[in-house]
């Protein structure tokens, strides 16, 4: 039987105006991040009884999903797509189309990434899928092809438009002010900006970091939260890919049920938000990628986009012999 166990909220958002001390707390959770630090931090064995394999526990889940409508929501860079140095390079593989494409012809299915939608929907180019690009802060429905396709109208949700101006401008000022800096690379996600660190020299990442709070000193109305090597800039607006996702089951007609069994595969900090609203409202359950223990509100655990296909294909084939197809 699955538990649902309460976790204290460790992640939180970084503060921009709070002096230069910060800085180096960016930095440091940044490092504290990175694999070879987690490996250290705690035993792989404890974390894997907390938070087991979802393929060792695939009859559980179908268990306690049983009777229960599945709808399923991903997280694109580090869950379908490999974590790659450059992220206009970060492709999913034919395999991971393919069978992404036959579950949304067994369940609703949403992506939910950091990344504009427009720049998602290019990589994963699956005309029936929900689409959240920018945290949540950009949704759109399936333009064809999906038994799941609510009403006529395609975009649903954009609670950040009145933003758009200055992400805008933040975006121009980050690039010229991290111009100088070897390897950083700031990305336009429309509704939110991406700071990546990836390819930055480790000694520089101060001082990136540094450029970062000196232009967003400025806006007040921004904030910062961190992820995979990257520092990201979004609007203070109550969104997030947890709201996203509540959104979206609402769209779905899903709003008070407790016949909906959600399933949110994620490898990241920002993923952590929807994670936290399923345990909050016990439904459903996460599933974090990841080869290191992490801390975190998900319930179960993938190791790479690898696994996460075999998790995926295993729903299909489930789906399909249930439904005689
Ligand atoms: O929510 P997601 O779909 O996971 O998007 C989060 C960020 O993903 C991308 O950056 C990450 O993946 C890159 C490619 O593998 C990698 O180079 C980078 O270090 C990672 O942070 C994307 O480029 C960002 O804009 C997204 O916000």
């Amino acid at each position: 039987m699955l538990m649902y166990r309460p976790k204290k909220k460790v992640l939180q958002d970084l503060h921009i105006n709070n002096g230069g001390g910060l800085i180096s707390s960016w930095v440091d959770s940044m490092r504290a991040c990175s694999p070879t630090h987690l490996k250290s931090l705690m035993k792989q064995s404890s974390w894997l009884t907390e938070h087991p394999s979802a393929l060792d526990m695939f009859e559980d889940i179908l268990h306690v999903s049983e009777g229960k409508q599945i709808v399923m929501f991903m997280d694109y860079d580090g869950t379908l797509s490999p974590i790659v140095d450059d992220p206009d390079r970060a492709f999913m593989s034919k395999k991971m189309r393919r069978t992404v494409r036959k579950l949304a012809n067994c369940f609703p299915t949403a992506i939910v990434s950091g990344r504009c939608r427009e720049k998602v929907y290019n990589f994963v180019k699956l005309t029936e899928l929900y689409y959240a690009g920018s945290h949540g802060m950009d949704i759109k429905g399936p333009e064809q092809g999906s038994k799941y396709k609510e009403g006529s109208e395609s975009v649903l949700c954009q609670p950040a438009t009145e933003f758009l101006p200055m992400i805008d401008e933040v975006y121009k000022k980050l690039v010229e002010k991290t111009k100088f800096t070897p390897g950083a690379n700031v990305e336009n996600n429309k509704f939110c900006v991406s700071v990546h660190f990836r390819r930055v020299d480790e000694h520089n990442w101060s001082d990136l970091a540094h450029q970062v709070r000196a232009v967003m000193k400025d806006y007040p109305k921004l904030r910062l939260t961190q992820g995979r090597k990257v520092l990201e800039i979004r609007p203070i607006i109550k969104w997030d890919k947890g709201k996203a996702l509540e959104f979206l089951l609402e769209s779905l007609g899903y709003a008070n049920c407790t016949d909906v069994f959600p399933l949110y595969i994620g490898d990241d900090r920002t993923d952590e938000d929807a994670f936290k609203i399923l345990r909050e409202r016990r439904q459903g359950l996460g599933i974090l990628v990841s080869k290191f223990p992490k801390e975190t509100n998900a319930s179960y655990s993938l190791q790479e986009p690898a696994e996460v296909i075999d998790f995926l294909q295993r729903l299909v084939e489930w789906k399909q012999l249930r439904s005689g197809a």
